[in-house]
């Protein structure tokens, strides 16, 4: 079936009326990231977060519009909390706007936040290139820190491929404390949240660079990942990959105490792996280690195979002059574990990881 005409759906949702302009939502700016991809449309409807409750029964309308279209059987309407004011009128090409004007016109990121209540240590992990194992390697890291008798968090904020629910088994979604906290599920003895926990993963790959980092602030500050009387000792944060905007704003705006670099021994993995470490040291976040993954592969015959060349990771932890963690082996029993959602939690690979949560948490506490 082919693809409905956009133009044609922007029209339509302009027949909804915003309750607070009195204008088509489109008209309105409230209508963001439209996508139509038969079967499937969806957007997001940006709205001031003091705001959300008034426009629940517009995002119902709008989405009954979408699924009313031919061909649409998912439509989807995220609901979301933006930070600056809609209705501002956006500055034609022609306005001669000064540098720091046309600045205030652009979306706000989050305003600054300490730290997550009740959290005593918060360590992000990242990774230049995508698909190197981040996620992999920051969950049996928070597992390897729970072996050590931590309480412990693991925040999956990767918004381009959040598998966090699906590593771990999980399908139930937070529930919401009485002061409206998301009180995370537990698995494994992790305390786990997960930006796939709040919206469809295709949705939030559309999210702008400030809508992201304001979910993902949201996640890290409005969780309850402890309490006065039972602290959480570390969270560990699987960042999305790449080192962009989303996150460099996150780790600005968030009191961050150290970061894990997980890179793959190729060069190019390393060249961006650079470019991570680059990126905390530009937002001051200690780079507390770095983690070669996929370092080796052991062959039926018990010898090592180097598919993507070893000790690239630990040349650069020795240049750049940053703790090198160790190296993860290529192990299908590390990618059976995920696809089963019952990770690793004795036999070598896991005492690996318990090893490295040892290193980096005596490293981690005595910087304080
Ligand atoms: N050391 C390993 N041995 C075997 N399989 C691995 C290993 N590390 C990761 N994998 C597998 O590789 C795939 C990608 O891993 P993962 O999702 O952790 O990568 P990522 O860097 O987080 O990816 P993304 O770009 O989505 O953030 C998964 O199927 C995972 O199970």
């Amino acid at each position: 079936m082919p693809d409905l005409d956009k133009q044609q759906v922007l029209d339509a949702l302009n027949t909804v009326i915003d309750p607070v302009s009195g204008q088509g939502l489109v008209t309105a700016g409230l209508v963001r990231g439209l996508t139509v991809s038969v079967p499937r449309a969806g957007f997001m409807l940006e709205v001031p977060a003091a705001q959300v409750e008034r426009y629940a029964p517009v995002r119902e309308a709008a989405e009954a519009l979408l699924a009313a279209l031919p061909g649409i059987e998912k439509a989807q309407v995220v609901l979301t909390a933006e930070v600056a004011e809609p209705h501002t009128p956006r500055p034609g090409p022609q306005a001669k706007l000064s540098p720091q004007a046309a600045d205030q016109g652009k979306p706000k990121a989050p305003v600054a936040t300490a730290r997550p209540d009740h959290v005593r240590h918060v360590v992000v992990v990242g990774s230049g290139k995508g698909g190197v194992g981040k996620s992999t390697v920051s969950l049996n890291l928070a597992l390897g820190l729970k072996a050590l008798g931590l309480n412990v968090g693991w925040l999956d904020a990767d918004i381009y491929g959040p598998s966090g629910p699906v590593m771990l088994g999980l399908n139930t979604p937070p529930s919401f404390s009485a002061d409206k906290k998301m009180l995370p599920p537990v698995a494994f003895g992790l305390k786990v949240n997960s930006v796939g926990f709040l919206v469809d993963a295709d949705q939030a790959m559309i999210w702008r660079g400030p809508m992201a980092s304001q979910a993902l602030t949201q996640l890290l500050t409005q969780t309850q990942w402890g309490t006065a009387e039972v602290p959480l000792d570390v969270l560990i944060v699987d960042l999305p990959p790449g080192t962009g905007d989303v996150q460099l704003t996150l780790t600005q705006k968030t009191l961050i105490d150290g970061a894990v670099v997980v890179s793959t021994p190729q060069d190019m993995a390393l060249i961006d792996a650079r470019r991570a470490v680059t990126l905390f040291d530009k937002t001051q976040i200690p780079v507390l280690g770095i983690i070669e993954n996929m370092a080796y592969f052991v062959g039926a015959d018990g010898m090592a195979i180097e598919i993507f060349g070893r000790g690239g990771a630990q040349k650069m932890a020795q240049t750049l002059e940053r703790p090198f963690l160790g190296e993860v082996p290529l192990d299908p029993a590390l990618r059976q574990a995920a696809d089963r959602a019952t990770p690793l939690r004795d036999g070598p690979i896991a005492e690996r990881f318990a090893a490295m949560a040892k290193a980096l948490w005596s490293d981690l506490t005595s910087r304080v």
